[in-house]
């Protein structure tokens, strides 16, 4: 499963070089069944999580390749239109499969992919979403089994709950659907921005990505697309505070600051001297004091939940209290008890985390739970005193390209072991 091994006492400095995101890849990807062309795509990061989702578009029928950041796929022979438990309960964003299979082929079994450590992440909105655009569906043998004769049919969807991937999964499907399909309370984070214009790239009709109205011309028919994946928002924002809570001053290039107003607020507001240009952000810490903050997690614009682990870590080092409110997931404070293991004085209130005041963390063995948390008790490690053991890094590996080869330039004392 893999650990690291880091020594504690770190102050990072230096320039570290941002990876396309995740999160706006995974779906694009998914994106390319919906098209019969050729599909170039740049700035992909190598991560767990894409040759996951390369696996499974070869495993359709696709052909799939990936040279460093550069992939190539063509979806035009698919013919399998089953996703597998192995792949889907490993990478829960497979289920953005069900909607461009429907809307091509008409047909689509995906695997139900479960609960997982942050939270139940039922896709019920998804599900419905593509019965009002005519699909039939049944969920049996742990499957989603969706049916259309003919071309799904747009129409007015609105979301109940603002869902990242519900939205994604909606929108290409109605790229493809016959009439206008409008989505009202759409999620709006830039990775639903960067979807569309893929989309859009292949031949598709999307406007209002970004906004929380999208409307969707269905077209018969999407082509060849070379398209350029966003940087990743919240991999910059784990190096932003992970220069902040070590003292020192790191520089995100390949970045982009428009895309993390909340967190670089944030990352003011506990005192870190930020700047900007078009394509990189610097936090510098020299001389300066850390102070907590209070933070609420929210859909886009607001503060992502996928910084409150990174942000949790900030606020037990820094003098002060901090609240956390978890807004988004149900049971995403479970790098807490770890933090807690390594000297943290945190309590947790329901969705509701209190960080106290100038905790001294010291090393030990922690345990990574899911993507952030790792993220989190990595960077805890850096800065605590001896040395850490993180157990259990595959969840690290799913969503941050080489982190060890990035951080140890800026001066961590890491060192990954295999087991
Ligand atoms: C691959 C990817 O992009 N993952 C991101 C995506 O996850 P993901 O798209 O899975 O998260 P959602 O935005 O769908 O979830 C938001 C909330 O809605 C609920 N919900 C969602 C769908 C549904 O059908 N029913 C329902 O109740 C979820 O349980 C959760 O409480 O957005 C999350 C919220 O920004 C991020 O933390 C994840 O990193
Ligand atoms: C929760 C995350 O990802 P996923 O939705 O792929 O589990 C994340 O990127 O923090």
């Amino acid at each position: 499963m893999g650990q690291f091994i880091i020594q504690g006492g770190c102050q990072l400095s230096g320039e570290v070089t941002i990876s396309g995101a995740k999160n706006a890849a995974l779906p694009i990807l998914f994106a390319t069944l919906l098209s019969e062309g050729d599909i170039n795509l740049s700035n992909v990061p190598l991560l767990k999580d894409i040759s996951t989702t390369l696996e499974l578009l070869q495993e359709l029928g696709a052909t799939a390749s990936q040279d460093k950041h550069q992939v190539h796929i063509n979806a035009k022979d698919v013919k399998n239109y089953t996703a597998s438990y192995e792949l889907v309960r490993s990478m829960r964003a497979s289920i953005l499969a069900l909607g461009p299979l429907v809307a091509r082929f008409g047909e689509a079994d995906i695997s139900l992919p479960g609960g997982c450590a942050i939270g139940a992440r039922p896709v019920n909105l998804h599900i419905h979403g593509l019965e009002q655009m005519g699909a039939t569906i049944k969920v049996e043998d742990g499957f989603i089994k969706a049916r259309v004769d003919g071309r799904l049919k747009g129409c007015h969807l609105y979301m109940d709950l603002v869902s990242v991937t519900g939205t994604g999964n909606l929108m290409m499907a109605a790229s493809l659907a016959e009439g206008v399909t409008t989505i009202e309370n759409a999620a709006k984070e830039p990775e639903i921005v960067d979807l569309a214009n893929f989309i859009n790239g292949m031949g598709g009709k999307i406007t209002g990505a970004g906004t929380d109205t999208i409307v969707i011309e269905g077209v018969e028919k999407l082509g060849d697309c070379a398209y350029q994946v966003q940087p990743d928002r919240i991999e910059t924002g784990t190096f932003l505070v992970a220069g902040v809570v070590s003292g020192g001053k790191v520089r995100c290039v390949k970045t982009d600051p428009l895309l993390l107003t909340a967190v670089l607020s944030k990352l003011e507001e506990a005192g870190a001297l930020v700047t900007t240009g078009d394509d990189w952000i610097e936090v510098d810490m020299t001389g300066r004091d850390l102070k907590s903050v209070n933070i609420t997690t929210a859909p886009h614009p607001a503060f992502p939940t996928d910084m409150q682990a990174q942000f949790t870590l900030l606020n037990t080092v820094a003098p002060g209290t901090g609240r956390i409110k978890e807004n988004i997931f149900e049971n995403r404070f479970m790098h807490v008890p770890e933090l807690i293991r390594m000297g943290a004085n945190i309590e947790l209130d329901g969705n509701l985390a209190i960080c106290g005041d100038n905790d001294k963390l010291s090393g030990a063995t922690v345990m990574a739970t899911d993507l952030r948390a790792s993220a989190s008790l990595v960077i805890a490690g850096l800065i605590a005193q001896g040395e850490t053991i993180v157990d259990e890094i595959y969840h690290i590996d799913r969503g941050y390209e080489a982190i060890e080869d990035k951080l140890i330039p800026l001066g961590a004392k890491m060192r990954r072991v295999e087991s």
